[in-house]
């Protein structure tokens, strides 16, 4: 059986700007060679068709790094993501456009995942139920509450069916009767043989439904295992790491991010390759700006 999650030596990297236009500088190639900054190294994993995967780790360790990355929201800087199926990603401050009403973002989100218009009619009020935010479904969703974005990204992804289903802190938010009926819902997709993804901080909520659990420690997988094991290993080390003073804390979390400045050793052939890759498209913007250069000063002087 083909896993439906396989990655092969993953990393992300950022570019690491210190101003807006060092951003502009780099799509035009006239600076190369920034700092990168590693949000994951090196990661290879398998996660089989059924399964429910819990993902910790203290803030910044690359959960929402990863779920993006399966998401295929972004795209790794090295190694390789397969993913045999459809994802669909609920996060908090992701997927819902702020200026459209509940409504117009049912319809698009809905769209956006190869649905027509008579499936989107047969779900909508299915979705607007689920969501049960009242009259806000004609409101923009910049009107909404944390909770609400995230009863109506949770309502949408469950109804467009997905193989896959991520879910990065979406039910923190959500009040204790939502939270019910979301776990109903997941244990119902579960039920289906469908995959699901989910990051929380709270070990209670993923002890509560997965079976395997990733703890993912400054962009690395520090261990990947039956849930109980984890989270008691996780345990562990929180109750280590709180009983450090602050500045014990601090020493040890800068220690572990200098890492993810460095090189990833296996990789590196490839992260020179990719930077060759932007600085050709570099090179080409370089030569329309002269040409469109060229043009307006010809313009000028006739
Ligand atoms: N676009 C970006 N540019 C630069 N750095 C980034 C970018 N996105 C994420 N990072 C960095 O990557 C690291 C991992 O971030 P990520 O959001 O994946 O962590 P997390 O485990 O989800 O954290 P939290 O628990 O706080 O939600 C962080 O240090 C973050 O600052």
């Amino acid at each position: 059986m083909n896993p439906k999650i396989r990655f092969m030596n993953v990393s992300k990297s950022f570019s690491l700007y210190s101003k807006q236009s060092e951003k502009l500088f780099d799509i035009i190639s006239l600076k190369k060679d920034r700092d990168h900054f590693f949000a994951l190294r090196n990661i290879s994993f398998e996660v089989n068709e059924g399964e429910a995967i819990g993902l910790i780790g203290l803030n910044g360790s690359g959960k929402s790094t990863l779920s993006n990355l399966l998401a295929q929201v972004i795209p790794p800087s090295l190694g390789k993501v397969e993913i045999n199926g459809e994802t669909s990603l609920i996060a908090i401050s992701v997927g819902l456009n702020n200026s459209l009403t509940g409504l117009e973002n049912i319809k698009l989100k809905c769209l956006m995942h190869g649905l027509s218009s008579a499936e989107i009619n047969k779900i909508k009020s299915a979705i607007i139920d689920f969501a049960d935010i009242g009259k806000f479904i004609n409101q923009p969703v910049k009107n909404y509450s944390s909770g609400m974005k995230s009863r109506l990204g949770f309502a949408i992804s469950i109804h467009t069916n997905p193989d896959i289903l991520i879910i990065d802190e979406a039910l923190s938010v959500g009040d204790q009767t939502f939270y019910k009926k979301c776990l109903d819902k997941i244990n119902e997709f579960k039920s289906q043989g469908k995959t699901i993804i989910f990051v929380s901080h709270s070990l209670s909520q993923i002890e509560a439904f997965c079976e395997r659990v990733m703890w993912i420690h400054f962009g690395q997988i520090k261990m990947f295992d039956e849930a109980k094991k984890v989270i008691s290993e996780y345990k562990k080390f929180i109750n280590w790491f709180n009983s450090l003073s602050e500045s014990q804390k601090k020493k040890s979390r800068n220690e572990m991010l200098e890492d993810q400045y460095k090189e990833v050793s296996n990789g590196q052939a490839q992260l020179v390759k990719s930077k060759r890759g932007n600085s050709n498209l570099g090179f080409v913007l370089q030569i329309l700006i002269l040409i469109l250069i060229v043009i307006s000063s010809a313009t000028y002087m006739f």
